[in-house]
């Protein structure tokens, strides 16, 4: 398989910095770990085989037991359901630290009590209370307080409770986790709402090695949630005190909520020394860091700029192509050490070239990234896009139902789908899509527009038949 680049000592050189930049930042996040409270774990013994079995009450009950108690507390006491997801969906290439498709693990039985449960969910509510927030999860759709301000939680994390977790991972996750041990990159308590409106997350990756996450919520406080696993287009929702773990680099997303509350625990977990597997994600984000600086600089210079005289466009000031390029070379070197099995580098280099309109190129990219994922509905709407733009408004129709398929409540691509159904006149078409959208897609405001376009001509044509 030919790759996309790299040629010439002096990008390769280039390729080594960043990967040792990689390292520096693995080792200042581990650093900034321990400044925010988080102790790492060292592992004393070899993993015990995770079918060792202890009795459940002997798990987290004392609030400080004794060392020897806190560690037998700390064996993976349970067994788990463990559901298959192909490795390469991780789109760490050969160097993928995980040797095993079984890849999402739920435990059989609570690895926290209730009152464990209850105990953090009240701090975490607590501190809501009184404003605590985080944009951690960068998103509207729910509320996080990360654990590093929640003293209670971290003293009980330190007491035992995260080696009781990270001991877990560790029997899941043998082939990744070494002895030198697992340290908290983060720790947030999310909360979703649904009289908040707070009923999701997009699908994601997380930034670690390893997610794990704790329902502190009873399953029977709300309907709908769990956690969506793009790879096995299902949500898992578990009991209160439950983990789920699995490599964060597998698609996932907050399930939506269609009633009541879910709060749940969410601990992101990095080993002593990063893999090499870990690179690309690492390069992805220096990416996607240098596209948005570049954004700002342009908003602000917008913002800026003199309103009167000139006329003329501004040059793009001195290093822009620079910052540019260094977006591009970092895609690419993280499609490098990758080998071109993360789909998502081919949808920002798709995503890239559509922006600078280059639709072909754009459409290109992306096929390349249909090829490793055909089910990530950002991908199939935008390819919609570049469809239509190439003049085959059949073949967008498909993409944009596809991604409606992957993605129900994906609003851009019922919007553009509508809209050409409406450009070709086929109203019955228009018709059973607005339909089908669930109301929180109706409620946007360009689906109104739609509709009352819909309408409108309905009535024209009624009128012309009367
Ligand atoms: O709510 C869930 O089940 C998923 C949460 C999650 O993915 C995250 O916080 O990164
Ligand atoms: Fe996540």
């Amino acid at each position: 398989m030919a790759l996309l680049l790299l040629s010439g000592g002096a990008v390769a050189l280039r390729l080594e910095e960043a990967l040792r930049a990689n390292v520096a930042e693995h080792a200042e996040e581990r650093a900034h770990s321990r400044r925010l409270g988080f102790s790492p774990i060292v592992f004393s013994s070899p993993p015990p085989p995770s079918t060792v079995h202890i009795e459940p009450r002997l798990v987290g009950h004392s609030p400080s037991p004794p060392l020897a108690a806190r560690a037998r507390s700390c064996l993976p006491p349970f067994g788990t359901h463990v559901h298959k997801v192909p490795r390469h969906t991780l789109g760490m290439g050969s160097q993928c630290p995980f040797d095993t498709d079984e890849l999402i693990h739920a435990t059989k039985h609570p690895v926290l009590t209730e009152a464990e449960c209850e105990a953090i969910r009240q701090e975490a509510e607590e501190r809501m209370a009184e404003g605590a927030r985080s944009s951690f999860t960068m998103t509207e759709t729910n509320r996080d307080v990360p654990v590093h301000e929640m003293p209670r939680t971290l003293r009980w994390l330190e007491e035992g409770g995260l080696l009781r977790l990270c001991s877990l991972a560790r029997a899941c996750f043998a082939s990744a986790v070494s002895e030198r041990g697992l340290w908290v990159y983060r720790g947030l308590v999310i909360k979703y709402s649904f009289d908040e409106g707070l009923t999701h997350q997009p699908i994601h990756r997380d930034a670690s090695l390893l997610s794990c996450l704790v329902p502190l919520s009873r399953s029977s406080e709300y309907e709908g949630g769990g956690t969506w696993i793009e790879p096995l287009g299902q949500s898992l929702v578990l009991e209160q005190g439950h983990a789920l773990l699995h490599p964060s680099a597998v698609r996932h997303a907050g399930g939506r909520l269609r009633g009541g509350t879910r709060v749940v625990l969410v601990l992101f977990l990095n080993s002593h020394r990063m893999h090499f597997g870990e690179h690309g994600r690492r390069l992805r984000a220096r990416a996607q860091n240098i596209f948005a600086a570049a954004q700002e600089a342009a908003e602000e210079r917008e913002a800026g700029a003199p309103s009167a005289g000139g006329g003329e466009e501004d040059a793009a000031p001195a290093g822009e192509d620079d910052e540019d390029d260094e977006e591009l070379a970092c895609l690419r070197f993280a499609l490098e050490v990758t080998e071109e099995s993360d789909h998502e580098l081919f949808y920002d280099l798709g995503a890239r070239a559509h922006d600078l309109g280059q639709t072909q190129e754009a459409l290109r990219m992306y096929r390349r990234a249909e090829e490793l994922n055909d089910k990530d509905p950002m991908l199939l709407s935008n390819m919609g896009v570049a469809m239509l733009e190439l003049g085959e408004p059949r073949a967008a129709i498909r993409y944009y139902r596809r991604a409606l398929a992957a993605d129900p409540y994906n609003v851009n691509a019922y919007y553009n789908c509508g809209e050409l159904l409406l450009e070709l006149n086929r109203l019955r078409g228009l018709d059973a899509l607005l339909k089908a959208a669930p109301d929180e897609v109706m409620a946007e405001p360009e689906m109104q527009e739609l509709a009352a376009e819909l309408e409108s001509i309905s009535n024209v044509m009624d009128n012309a038949v009367t």
